[in-house]
């Protein structure tokens, strides 16, 4: 069993009229909102596909498909926490997680730390393991004519001590 192992995750979701937008788990304030089955939190299911990556459980939609009525708006703080579980039962926990949000808008600095709050909360680990990061795409692309937000995120998962 390796004592290391490494994931990558990548999501994007389009926006779509609304007054607010879910970020990390974090309620901010925007005249839009993501467009998603679940409740399109890009970040969480960044660092979901990054977890279930790092330990090759396949990715978020094998395991909570967009076809099922079950995730329709689902909270994805719950996708998370499940995902997470099966990692922690093949017998790994997090070593830490770095995340990048691809935005024009919103500003999301003032709500980093809030971020990584909630994800140490689901995580069940301190904030200093989850670091979350915003850059604008210099108005280039999807994210730069502000059609969506893209966010990468890469997870180190551990070998859980049993000593
Ligand atoms: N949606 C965003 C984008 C960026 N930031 C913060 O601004 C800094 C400068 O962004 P550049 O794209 O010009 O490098 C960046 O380092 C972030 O701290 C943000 O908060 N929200
Ligand atoms: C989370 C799920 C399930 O509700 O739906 P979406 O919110 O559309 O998100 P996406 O990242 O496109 O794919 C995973 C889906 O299975």
């Amino acid at each position: 069993m390796d004592t290391f192992r490494i994931g990558f995750g990548y999501d994007v979701h389009r926006f779509t009229e609304g007054e607010a937008l879910l970020m990390g788990g974090v309620k901010i304030p925007f005249h839009q909102k993501l467009e998603g089955h679940s409740d399109a939190d890009v970040l969480l299911h960044a660092i979901t596909d990054g977890l279930l990556g790092a330990a090759a459980l396949g990715d978020i939609g094998s395991h909570f498909p967009d076809t099922d009525p079950a995730y329709k708006d689902a909270d994805s703080r719950v996708l998370l926490r499940k995902s997470y579980q099966l990692v922690k039962e093949k017998g790994y926990e997090l070593g830490n997680l770095d995340a990048t949000i691809i935005a024009e808008r919103p500003k999301f600095r003032p709500y980093i730390d809030s971020m990584r709050s909630s994800l140490a909360e689901n995580l069940d680990c301190d904030a200093d393991r989850v670091s979350i990061k915003a850059t604008t795409n210099e108005r280039m692309g999807f994210a730069g004519r502000q059609e969506g937000i893209a966010v990468h995120a890469v997870v180190l998962i551990k070998r859980i001590n049993e000593a």
